[in-house]
């Protein structure tokens, strides 16, 4: 006998999430709750806003339709909507126990705000000093000097950096100048640097700073391909689909040598564990993106581990069936 439930959730978010030129006050989605056969899966639904195509409301309807198809035993495709498709197979993959329990909790510390917050938070981090640092959100020239600065001051600091396309070749340009050439390798990568994937390319070519694809995965008719200068994907399933998806994108990526970060979509705290399992299972060795469970004010169902955020059980949970 199958049983099945939605349940529609909003999380405050701290001031000063902006997506895409957009400040995001909550984060709102679903779980998707499976029981069959004295076992359960649960699974997340939440498109991002300013990056999925579906609205929120189109991936809960979807899903509601799928939902009444499984629970009268049928055997469905997965919707279209990448974020539904993925949800949905997490549930699907918990309730088979085909989704791993071990999970990598490690990740590149997101840095936000001022040079002098970052130094401390930095210095201080245990273990492989990775951090995620976004550019683009001010003048070149300004983010060339804080990058430059972060990696002399911490000479074992590795950072990934992420302009979300802002730069023109001559802002690219610009920041990259003020980056020492010696400094430039401990740079993992940096993603989506320029407006085109050819300007970004040219960029790498150029500054000797290896780029990596996020949103670029994503654009109609991409393919991906062996590029000079290319080191890495960033793999948001959320904004990807199922699971089965996820795990063709992997591995293609792999198979050209390209590191692969699984990287958050901003998802509860019941989301990011699943990704942390994911990333342990399908990217092994590369610390995940997931480092944003720092924005929210409270955790869902499911802890990430040493947080000692809020965690939040069905009860503020809206049952949608
Ligand atoms: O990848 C990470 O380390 C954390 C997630 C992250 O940086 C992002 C998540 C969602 C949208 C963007 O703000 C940003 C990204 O573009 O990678
Ligand atoms: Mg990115």
């Amino acid at each position: 006998m199958r049983q099945a439930q939605l349940y529609r959730w909003q999380i405050p978010l701290d001031a000063g999430v902006v997506l895409r030129e957009r400040r995001l006050k909550t984060r709102d989605g679903l779980f998707v709750h499976l029981q069959a056969d004295g076992r359960e899966g649960w699974g997340e639904i939440s498109p991002l806003p300013g990056f999925s195509h579906e609205t929120l409301d189109e991936a809960q309807q979807a899903t509601i339709n799928w939902l009444h198809g499984w629970r009268e035993d049928k055997t469905l495709s997965l919707p279209e909507q990448p974020s539904v498709a993925f949800g949905l197979s997490c549930a699907l993959a918990e309730l088979h126990g085909e989704l791993p329990q071990q999970g990598d909790y490690r990740a590149a510390m997101l840095c936000t705000g001022d040079p002098d917050e970052l130094f401390a938070a930095l210095a201080a981090l245990p273990g492989e000093k990775v951090a995620k640092v976004k550019v683009g959100l001010y003048e070149a020239v300004r983010d060339g000097m804080v990058v430059n600065l972060l990696l002399e001051s911490i000479p074992d600091l590795r950072l990934r950096l992420d302009a979300n396309r802002a730069w023109t070749p001559l802002k690219a340009q610009q920041f990259a100048k003020y980056i020492s050439p010696e400094y430039r390798s401990r740079i993992a990568f940096l993603e989506e640097p320029c407006k085109t994937a050819a300007e970004s390319l040219a960029f790498a070519r150029e500054s000797g700073i290896t780029i990596a694809w996020d949103e670029s995965l994503r654009d109609e008719g991409f393919q991906l391909t062996p590029q000079q200068g290319l080191g890495a994907v960033v793999v948001k399933p959320t904004l990807t689909g199922s699971l089965q998806r996820v795990q063709q994108q992997v591995a293609a990526a792999k198979a050209l040598g390209l590191t692969v970060v699984i990287s958050s979509s901003i998802e509860s705290s019941l989301g990011l564990t699943q990704l942390a399992r994911i990333a342990a299972w399908l990217t092994p060795g590369t610390i995940p993106g997931l480092d944003t469970l720092q924005l929210m004010q409270c955790q869902l169902l499911r802890r990430w581990p040493e947080s000692d955020l809020p965690c939040l059980q069905t009860e503020v949970l809206e049952p949608l069936l």
